[in-house]
């Protein structure tokens, strides 16, 4: 039985319950010691923060406090880059070497424009990709090459994970949450009740801070 570390990207500006209970969901469904929450420094497709890091790590450092299982990776936020996946995953792999089983996590929407990333037909060599399930409107028709790609490499069995350190896709059953960061970051603009996505702890500090209420 290999180890298995996970990984689940994203900018989290602000992390949300989508993200958590998500997350808590697949560390049941895949029977995952924990999951590594790897903010992004300089995110690829949406280049322009209007937030400092620091407040979305200690969003997320809020938000994680009290489940052992969830923690943070700093990797991609030490590097002060733009924060391609691949180079994120190579350096994962020079740490860790190939025995080890890596699962990187990303939402359906974001599966379904993977062509659009650095390098992605390379992704499976260093990593598993585990999707969560998230209703989304297609912007573009899902390209050839991905769909390919999909029902080359998905398995049903997640034991896959326990043999092989990388190589295939799974999609994941658990329930989905219609939660997201822009919907929230639209809410606290129009002045509308967002309680309800956010942990507790990260509603105060987004108030505190008077974060996200630049038109
Ligand atoms: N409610 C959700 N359910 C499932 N996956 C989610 C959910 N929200 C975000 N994700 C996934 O988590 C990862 C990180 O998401 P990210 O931090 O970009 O949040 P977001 O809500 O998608 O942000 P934005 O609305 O600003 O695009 C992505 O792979 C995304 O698809
Ligand atoms: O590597 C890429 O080209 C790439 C393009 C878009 C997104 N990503 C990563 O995908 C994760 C989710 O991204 P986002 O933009 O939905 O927050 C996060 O870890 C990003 O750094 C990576």
């Amino acid at each position: 039985m290999k180890k298995i570390i996970s990984i689940l990207g994203g900018t989290f500006n602000p992390i949300h319950n989508g993200h958590l209970l998500s997350a808590k969901r697949l560390l049941k469904e895949i029977h995952l010691q924990n999951i590594f929450l790897l903010p992004n420094n300089i995110p690829p497709h949406k280049l322009t923060l209007d937030i400092q890091n620091k407040h979305r790590l200690i969003m997320i450092k809020l938000a994680i406090c009290s489940f052992s299982k969830l923690k943070m990776n700093l990797l991609e936020i030490k590097n002060k880059n733009i924060s391609y996946t691949f180079e994120t995953l190579v350096k994962i792999r020079q740490k860790i070497g190939t025995s080890i089983s890596l699962i990187f996590i990303i939402g359906e929407d974001n599966l379904y424009e993977i062509n659009r990333w650095e390098n992605w037909k390379k992704f499976l060599n260093f990593c598993h990709i585990v999707v969560i399930p998230r209703k989304t409107k297609l912007v573009r028709k899902i390209h050839d090459s991905v769909l390919y790609w999909i029902n080359t490499y998905t398995i049903d069995d997640i034991s896959i994970f326990h043999y092989y350190s990388s190589g295939f896709i799974f999609f994941s059953n658990i329930k989905q949450e219609n939660i997201s960061s822009s919907k929230i970051r639209r809410y606290i603009k129009i002045k509308k009740e967002y309680k309800q996505f956010v942990p507790i702890k990260v509603y105060h500090y987004i108030k505190k801070n008077n974060l996200y209420l630049e038109l």
